[in-house]
């Protein structure tokens, strides 16, 4: 039995380590957020020998028109001397339209990209702008240790990026509510130091049928502050009174905010959106996918509370998919078609046509 961290916990470290501008050492190389890059560290970066290359996922690449020799992502050449409006012009979108040019940009071609992939997914992980510095250093675990850097092995890394942490039950309550007084909540934790997930059990559904069941995503600003330019407020409150009005149901609250990239990068996708991008290319700009999201982390909470099969409250057929194939009937999708307003009909009009929700 040891104290030392496993490599999951070592990870998390990375993570918070990097959206405090930290640096860590990943691999052989050392890897920064781009959005986190402080100027003291930008100036010991140019003294290392090695050539540092600014990682962006592919979608920001195409934005930028820089050329994507690695597939999934592309490394741009970080010349010497570039300064932190350098980098940042080209990991954050907001100035895209006021500043289009950015180049001449240099892509790395040849070589083995893997530090760079697992960079990014880590820096993506930690909720920040998807945009890694990565500088290749010599005897890089020795360089950690002598600097005090958080060192994960790349196998390490990679293994623990694509795993997804089990959710273990922390506690439940009785929650009398609006929607029903006969309401329970249950928290559930992730190993990963990741957020928390809840389950708003209502009355107490037979675990041997399929129960009336919401996989709500976070939406501080719909959910919390009323926001009219999305439709989550009303749907979490319509999905509840269904549930209190048959007596029973389960809700789940899933911290996957904004799609899954965070509140800090949904509302820099509202700023890209005042500026005439809808939903899709906002992220896309930003150099994320869509939907970011991963629905099993929802079927994991049914399954440990006994649930096998919900009768689903979503326009979303993803998540219908994404539930059955992580192992959880759906009898029925129920439709939730609520919350339609001038600010949002757009927004809705574009995910029926782009991402498939049914109007
Ligand atoms: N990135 C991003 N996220 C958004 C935007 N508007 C809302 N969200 C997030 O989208 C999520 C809600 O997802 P929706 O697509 O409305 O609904 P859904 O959960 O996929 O499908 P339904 O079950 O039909 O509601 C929440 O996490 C919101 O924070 C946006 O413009 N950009
Ligand atoms: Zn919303």
């Amino acid at each position: 039995m040891s104290f030392a961290p496993d490599p999951v916990e070592i990870t998390a470290r990375a993570r918070a380590d990097l959206r405090m501008g930290v640096p860590v050492v990943l691999g052989n190389a050392l890897v920064l957020a781009a959005e986190t890059l402080g100027a003291e560290r930008l100036h010991a970066l140019h003294a290392l020998e090695g050539a540092p290359v600014l990682v962006l996922s592919e979608r920001r690449a195409q934005t930028l028109k820089a050329r994507c020799y690695d597939g999934d992502l592309a490394r741009i050449s970080i010349p010497e001397g570039a300064n932190l409006r350098w980098i940042r012009a080209l990991a954050d979108p907001k100035d895209d339209l006021s500043v289009p040019m950015k180049g001449p940009l240099i892509a790395e071609r040849g070589g083995d990209v893997d530090v760079h992939r697992a960079a990014l997914a880590l820096v993506k992980s930690a909720h920040l702008l998807p945009a890694a510095i990565v500088s290749p250093i010599p005897a890089a675990s020795a360089f950690a240790a002598n600097t005090r850097l958080t060192y994960v092995s790349l196998p390490a890394a990679q293994e623990v990026l694509k795993a997804r942490s089990p959710l273990h039950p922390v506690v439940q309550a009785r929650l009398p509510m609006e929607a029903s007084e006969a309401g329970r909540l249950h928290i559930f934790r992730p190993d990963d130091g990741g957020e928390e997930h809840y389950a708003i059990e209502v009355g107490r559904p037979d675990r041997t049928r399929p129960v009336l069941s919401r996989l709500h995503s976070a939406c501080f600003t719909g959910d919390v502050l009323g926001s009219l330019k999305c439709d989550c407020g009303p749907q979490l409150r319509a999905a509840l009174a269904q549930m209190g009005a048959e007596g029973e149901g389960l809700f789940l609250y899933l911290n996957q905010e904004g799609r899954g990239i965070g509140l800090a990068n949904k509302m820099r996708a509202y700023s890209l959106q005042d500026q005439g991008f809808d939903t899709v290319e906002a992220n896309h700009r930003l150099g994320f996918e869509d939907d970011e999201r991963d629905f099993r982390l929802g079927a994991d909470i049914l399954s440990s509370l006994g649930f096998s099969a919900v009768r689903l409250l979503t326009n979303n057929p993803r998540k219908v998919e994404m539930m059955r194939a992580s192992g959880i009937e759906v009898t029925e999708r129920v439709p939730l078609i609520v919350g339609e307003n001038r600010h949002n009909a757009a927004y809705l009009a574009v995910k029926a046509r782009k991402s498939g929700h049914l109007l």
